[in-house]
């Protein structure tokens, strides 16, 4: 059975129906004016009305307000991926006031990161382990950087959880043999630049995913 993959920061119609044709089981936008793959919730609703049935659509959301997260599931957003410094009270009362499901994005550089953010994950859908930003990164997520895998050897979380950072073709096959994860996400590795997707890249990512 070929794992889930998500194709995160899609800002155009041309790599939103790559990745559906890809076999892309969620679809990611962003909606963080500092990251290079930033949309309004208006541009988001355009993208979105094209995706068909059964497709997620992920809001990729740095410790935003209520009204932000009103506004993307009024463009058609259905799942909300938190990936700042949101507390479990925060992700429980996202959870709870918009009944839709949250994804908790944690930072990892140390087996202790994997430990706390199973421990504050809060009532989550999934856990989502992405690499600890450079020190020097403007962006908490999206950085092209893969985490030492070989921390998450012996470690099972307790709820469903999603690898990402610095995936690509060329080492999603060894991540998924290694780690065996619900689901896998990649942004920067299907890429040309910083928030240029490219579709060849995508499909790439996707064979390589079905191959696995
Ligand atoms: O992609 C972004 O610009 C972004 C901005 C703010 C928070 C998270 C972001 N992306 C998420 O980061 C990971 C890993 O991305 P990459 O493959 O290493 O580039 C992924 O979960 C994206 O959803």
């Amino acid at each position: 059975m070929t794992t889930d993959f998500k194709v995160c920061g899609l800002s155009t119609p041309e790599t939103v129906d790559a990745a559906i044709k890809a076999g892309a089981r969620y679809l990611g936008f962003v909606f963080f004016p500092r990251s290079p793959r930033h949309l309004t919730p208006e541009r988001a609703a355009g993208l979105i009305a094209a995706v068909p049935a059964g497709i997620g659509k992920v809001a990729v959301l740095v410790d935003a307000d209520d009204a932000l997260i009103d506004a993307v599931l009024a463009a058609g957003i259905d799942t909300l991926q938190l990936h700042g410094h949101e507390t479990i009270d925060r992700v429980g009362g996202v959870r709870a006031r918009t009944g839709r499901p949250v994804w908790r994005a944690s930072g990892v550089a140390t087996r202790a990161d994997i430990a706390q953010a199973i421990a504050s994950a809060g009532p989550v859908d999934r856990l989502l382990l992405d690499a600890k930003a450079p020190r020097e990164a403007v962006l908490p997520g999206g950085n092209g950087v893969a985490f030492d895998w070989q921390l998450m050897l012996g470690v099972s979380p307790p709820m469903p959880w999603g690898l990402s950072g610095g995936l690509d073709a060329g080492n999603v096959g060894a991540a998924l043999a290694a780690l065996k994860p619900a689901f896998v996400d990649v942004s920067s590795g299907v890429e040309d630049a910083p928030g240029v997707k490219s579709v060849s890249k995508i499909m790439a990512f996707a064979n390589a995913v079905r191959g696995a």
